[in-house]
């Protein structure tokens, strides 16, 4: 992240014609370079003036707007938004015009060679997914919808703008499309590492999308403006407890995992053992349960105590599932989705060669949680008395 950051919001506030509230009131806000900033809050706070203030769409009533350092309040705002893409929940395709045509607005008014352009269109085509043979010459409505949203994105995109603005860019399709859409944006801005300023009514999207979030109350008032993880942790106040409503500390699970959490040396068996020595161990452990483990030490079942304990002669026929199975990589959120489907209440970690390495259970994720809120709340404590 570089120290100066690349957009910078000075004071700024708009107080629409013939309105005596402003829409936005004295913000100030700092967007790093190739970070997803994503602003949300209740409809009507301001969050879509925010965003318009940036390129100028709106023009604040006071207050300055600095892109990387330069101050670009008073500059040609046609040329300003040149240098910026926007992309809308509506998508604004020019209807008339084809799909090429559409990609090509920016770098045309750019006088771009007519080659360049037909190269970039090709290009951008092929980064949002979209094959430029089959949809070149298509028109908008020649499109499905999620198609349209990629046609949009590639257009925002066309003159290799460094700032993205996107308002509500997935808002208006199935659900399914979306979240193929968000990831496959995500996947591209991992290429791409475009700085953007991301418009959202809603907090999951927020979480998903955001590098950083900015929970905004009326006037575009920044209640707070902080990672996911930690506005997850560490909610500052009932408004923002309240925005990302019940669940929030599940969904923190998220952010964490399993390789952050130490692995208890859980009893295992093998084939090989004898029951006794099962029983024996999970007494020494004070455990119910342990995990059948083939010769290579991959897990194969969980196994009761109740049933070692009338000692059979194999194991073949006892025990049940053990699930799908953990890596170190894996969130506790997908811990805790495998835990509670499982008959010990458990979920099993493997290594990277898939022998058993240990179990993850509730009480772990307890510690992850509090660790988390602890150090977030620690955090704003240092915020404060630094301030
Ligand atoms: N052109 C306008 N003239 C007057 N008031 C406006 C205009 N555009 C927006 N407003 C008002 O400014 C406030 C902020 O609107 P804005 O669209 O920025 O909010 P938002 O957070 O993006 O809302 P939503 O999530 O519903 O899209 C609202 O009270 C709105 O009614």
């Amino acid at each position: 992240m570089s120290p100066e950051p690349k957009i910078h919001l000075d004071r700024v506030g708009k107080t629409y014609p013939g309105t005596k509230i402003p829409a936005v009131e004295d913000l100030t806000l700092d967007v790093h370079e190739g970070e997803i900033l994503v602003l949300v809050g209740p409809s009507g706070c301001g969050k879509s003036t925010t965003l318009r203030l940036i390129n100028r769409m709106i023009e604040p009533s006071n207050g300055r707007i600095l892109l990387d350092g330069e101050d670009v309040t008073k500059v040609n705002p046609d040329k300003l938004r040149r240098r910026i893409g926007y992309v809308i929940q509506q998508i604004g395709l020019f209807p008339h015009q084809t799909i090429a045509q559409n990609i090509a607005t920016v770098p045309k008014m750019l006088g771009w060679e007519k080659e360049r352009i037909t190269e970039q269109v090709e290009s951008l085509l092929t980064t949002v997914g979209l094959d430029p043979d089959q949809y070149r010459d298509r028109f908008p409505k020649e499109l499905s919808g999620g198609q349209a949203q990629r046609v949009g994105v590639a257009r925002a995109l066309g003159a290799d703008p460094d700032i993205m603005l996107m308002d509500e860019p997935f808002g208006a399709i199935d659900p399914i499309t979306r979240d193929r859409l968000q990831n496959e944006f995500l996947r591209l801005q991992e290429e791409l590492h475009k700085t953007i300023v991301f418009v959202t009514h809603d907090i999951d999207e927020a979480i998903k999308m955001g590098d950083r979030i900015a929970i905004l109350g009326d006037r575009s008032t920044i209640r707070q403006i902080d990672t996911p993880e930690r506005i997850l942790a560490y909610p500052v106040d009932d408004f923002v407890d309240d925005f990302i409503g019940t669940g929030s500390t599940i969904k923190g699970l998220n952010f964490l995992k399993v390789s952050s959490l130490k692995q208890t040396d859980y009893p295992s068996i093998s084939d090989a053992d004898p029951c006794a020595t099962g029983v024996a161990k999970l007494d020494e452990a004070g455990l119910e349960w342990l995990v059948l483990v083939d010769a290579q030490r991959r897990p194969l079942r969980w196994l009761h105590r109740d049933e070692l304990a009338k000692s059979p002669a194999s194991y073949d026929d006892l025990g049940e599932d053990v699930g799908d199975l953990l890596n170190s990589d894996d969130s506790l959120f997908h811990a805790l989705e495998l835990m509670v489907q499982s008959a010990a209440g458990q979920s099993v970690v493997v290594d990277k060669h898939g022998a058993f390495a240990g179990v993850v259970e509730m009480s772990h994720l307890n510690k992850a949680i509090r660790r988390a809120q602890y150090e977030a709340r620690l955090h704003y404590e240092e915020m404060e008395a630094n301030a």
